[in-house]
């Protein structure tokens, strides 16, 4: 893990988004400003607009109006995967998969070695790292989604529900990651209705048919 660094010029706001899906608007005039280095719950009963909001933030999606300031290497955690079961997708590959395009300090092969089994040993994912997608648990799935997030070491992490359908002690482990994660300086941006997730987390954004509330 990098050390955080004061000189970061990591950033990301959102300023007055309009949403909506065939014609239809799900977020109105929402903005908000997230701050490096702490973690933000973003709360709200299911069909608010939390995920869309997320996706937005992430440029998944664009606004109708309205703009993201998007500063600094991002990564998103979903949480349903688009590959079929039958893919033949290992831990190891899903994990892989969130080292593309980054360059590893020492030896460019090794340190990219070193850091996927980092990422799983995080999750508690190790000794599965053969195991295929389709032959994990859903709450095994999730923890590779989120070894995938983390092992990108990214200055934005984004994360739409990571500890859904986790038993307690798992997602008591997701939220010291996240902590971990803010405290090597990421702005972590994490949709959830985990009650303790929210107490611990130092923001929280609370939506309401598609407008910010609190
Ligand atoms: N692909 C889509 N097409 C049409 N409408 C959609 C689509 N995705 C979401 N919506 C609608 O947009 C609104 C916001 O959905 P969103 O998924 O952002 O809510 P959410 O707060 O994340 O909900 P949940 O807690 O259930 O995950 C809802 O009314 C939903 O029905």
């Amino acid at each position: 893990m990098l050390p955080s660094d004061p000189t970061d010029s990591s950033h990301l706001s959102a300023r007055s988004l309009c949403f909506g899906y065939d014609g239809q608007d799900v977020l109105h005039d929402v903005s908000a400003r997230f701050t490096p280095g702490t973690v933000t719950a973003v709360a709200g009963p299911n069909g608010s607009g939390k995920s869309t909001f997320v996706e937005l933030l992430a440029g998944v999606r664009g606004p109708r109006r309205g703009t993201v300031d998007r500063r600094g290497r991002l990564a998103l955690v979903v949480q349903r995967p688009s590959t079929p079961d039958a893919l033949p997708v290992t831990v190891q590959d899903v994990v892989a998969i969130g080292t593309w395009g980054r360059q590893h300090r020492r030896d460019r092969q090794a340190g990219r070695q070193t850091a996927i089994a980092e990422a799983i040993g995080r999750v508690d994912l190790t000794g599965l790292e053969r195991r295929t997608f389709g032959e994990l648990s859903g709450g095994q799935r999730q923890r590779a989604l989120l070894a995938q997030g983390i092992v990108q070491n990214a200055e934005i992490l984004l994360l739409d529900e990571p500890a859904a359908g986790l038993d307690a002690g798992s997602r008591g482990r997701t939220r010291e990651i996240l902590t971990e994660e803010a405290a090597r300086g990421a702005t972590v941006v994490c949709v959830t209705h985990d009650e303790e997730s929210i107490a611990a987390a130092e923001h929280v954004i609370r939506f309401e048919d598609g407008r910010i509330v609190g």
